[in-house]
């Protein structure tokens, strides 16, 4: 018997999930047993013995697609971003109950733009002003990205812990929208503008200086690394892992318990 990993797409037919359903194939450990597409039933990642199940679908679909899943026992490589805080929760208690099951949520699958929320993260504390600008092409759903949301946020957290001041804005008047959504704090503006695929720059400036981090996602091939190592990681990875850095940094990953197969279960980088 074979023991490849047996992986399904959700999304299959979408930008995203086309690509993912090429890598897969092409992947020597992995076999391909269903490409799912809206109105396709989950039924079929049963009967087909499903162990990893990739999301690359939409906000209003990918929770419902994994409580189908944990709740079944297959873990979970997930994508699609604009995730609420709310439906997280729901996601932790369905895990909870099923503790063998591991979830990766990743709103971003490229090396470079999980490095970009690294830098973010370590340039954070320096800088008196930050602003994030994410830049994607017009079919993308949600707004900010998910990268975006998360990076602002990384950098707030590492703000608040280095005891940063509030950055300053003297804005006293302003059209709706025109400083960006607020994210804990950090000012985040979302263009969409045909010709783009998915760019970040994060913008760090203080007196006499601006330090930029960018990165550009050129096409969707370029997520497909994150996404397999995803899959080859999270079979051993119970609990919800958030953002693929906790498997591209190894150093960083928490000790396995003494007889176990990999990470604890506990939850990573929430
Ligand atoms: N984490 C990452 O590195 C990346 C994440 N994304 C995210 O992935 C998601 C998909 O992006 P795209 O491929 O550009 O969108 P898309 O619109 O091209 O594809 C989504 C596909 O999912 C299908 N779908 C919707 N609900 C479904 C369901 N319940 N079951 C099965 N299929 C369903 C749609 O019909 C569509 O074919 C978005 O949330 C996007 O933000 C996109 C690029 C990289
Ligand atoms: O919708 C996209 O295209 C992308 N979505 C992800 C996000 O919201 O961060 C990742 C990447 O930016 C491409």
């Amino acid at each position: 018997m074979s023991n490849r990993i047996r992986v399904a797409v959700l999304g299959a037919r979408g930008r995203m999930g086309s690509e993912a359903v090429k890598a897969v194939e092409a992947a020597a450990d992995m076999e391909l047993t269903a490409a799912l597409g809206r109105g396709d039933s989950l039924d079929t990642l049963t009967s087909t013995d499903t162990q990893v199940a990739i999301d690359l679908t939409h906000p209003d679909s990918v929770l419902k697609n994994l409580e189908f899943c944990v709740g079944h026992g297959i873990h979970g490589v997930v994508g699609t971003t604009g995730w609420s805080g709310e439906r997280l929760d729901r996601l932790r208690d369905k895990l909870a109950a099923s503790p063998g099951t591991g979830v990766l949520i990743a709103p971003n699958f490229g090396i470079g733009a999980v490095l970009t929320m690294r830098f973010a993260q370590q340039a954070a504390r320096f800088f008196e002003s930050v602003e994030v600008v994410e830049l994607h092409h017009p079919h993308k759903a949600d707004a900010p990205s998910g990268t975006a949301v998360r990076t602002a946020q990384l950098i707030a957290e590492a703000r608040r812990s280095a005891g940063c001041a509030p950055q300053p804005d003297a804005t006293s008047t302003a059209l709706d929208g025109a400083r960006g959504a607020d994210v804990d704090g950090v000012p985040v503006h979302a263009v969409r503008l045909r010709g783009l695929v998915a760019h970040q720059e994060v913008l760090f400036g203080d007196e006499g200086e601006v330090f930029t981090i960018r990165h550009d996602s050129m096409n969707r091939g370029s997520f497909m690394p994150g996404v397999l190592l995803g899959v080859r990681r999270i079979i051993s990875a119970p609990g919800l892992t958030m953002g693929l850095e906790h498997f591209l940094f190894d150093d960083e990953a928490p000790a396995a318990p003494a007889g176990s197969a990999g990470a604890s279960g506990a939850e990573q980088g929430s």
